[in-house]
């Protein structure tokens, strides 16, 4: 098991490919741990150094107590990439990874050379939704809310058929109260409408044309405000590279090939 340590917590990694490869930095999902991108790695390009990490309070990466804050999760993912010393990172963030990434590429424009923006936007909900969810878990669990939850993450079709689809409502369930709770907090408080506004390094965003969480249409509004291009997945919700991870590496591999070094 592969690890990065930071001043309070143990954070899990997975390091995968050639130490000289082109770095590749996938930040997952709100009650998601890194085996989201499980069924997208093989359809990448050989030759990739890909990074992928359970962010605070999920997966095998230590809880802290609620409320985190975004600065605190970018900081976290700005630990796993100066401690494996990668530069010139393409940083694929999915919703809250998303954020994550929007929030790295402003703090360390040294280090982010291009960002994947997947089902996410630069403002996520309101205060209001976030404080509404925080007090659900903290008095019912993650359970109670699973059922929308998971409508919001996949299309029915994917719901009805896929032998998977039990397994990813046990990563949601399982998810420590902690985790999700601080990381709700964090994306309560995240405008970053105007930092992202400012970036100017190639962007692709993209989004499931059935995401109950990120719609297209906000996910397209993001895109606006920092020049970047913009791809609905067909047959999608909120997690494409679960979903539809053919349609997602297409888009991927394009844009690396079109920014690479
Ligand atoms: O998925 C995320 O990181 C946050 C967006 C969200 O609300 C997901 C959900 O619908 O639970």
């Amino acid at each position: 098991m592969q690890t990065i340590s930071t001043s309070d917590i143990t954070i899990h990694i997975r390091d995968e490919g050639p130490r000289d490869g082109r770095a590749v930095v996938l930040a997952n999902s709100l009650g998601t741990d890194l085996r989201i991108w499980d069924a997208l790695l093989p359809l990448l390009p050989a030759g990739l150094r890909i990074v992928r990490f359970d962010k605070r309070g999920h997966g095998l990466t230590d809880a802290t107590p609620a409320p985190y804050s975004m600065d605190q999760l970018v900081a976290d993912a700005e630990a796993v990439c100066d401690g494996l010393s990668l530069r010139d990172v393409t940083f694929v963030g999915l919703s809250i990874g998303g954020l994550i990434g929007q929030g790295l590429a402003a703090r360390r424009p040294d280090l982010v050379r291009a960002l994947v923006l997947m089902d996410t936007a630069a403002q996520i909900g309101t205060a209001q939704l976030w404080q509404d969810r925080i007090d659900t878990i903290n008095r019912d669990g993650i359970a109670a809310l699973a059922g929308p939850i998971l409508e919001r993450w996949f299309t029915p079709a994917f719901r009805d058929a896929d032998p998977e689809f039990p397994l990813w409502r046990n990563m949601l369930t399982r998810t420590t109260v902690a985790g999700y709770a601080g990381c709700c907090a964090a994306i309560a408080g995240a405008d970053l409408t105007e930092s992202t506004r400012a970036l100017t390094l190639p962007v692709l965003a993209m989004a499931g044309d059935q995401d109950g969480s990120t719609p297209p249409d906000l996910v397209r509004a993001t895109a606006d405000l920092c020049g970047a291009e913009f791809h609905v997945i067909p047959d999608a919700g909120h997690i494409p590279c679960v979903e539809q991870p053919a349609a997602t590496a297409r888009l991927l591999t394009d844009f690396l090939e079109r920014t690479a070094p």
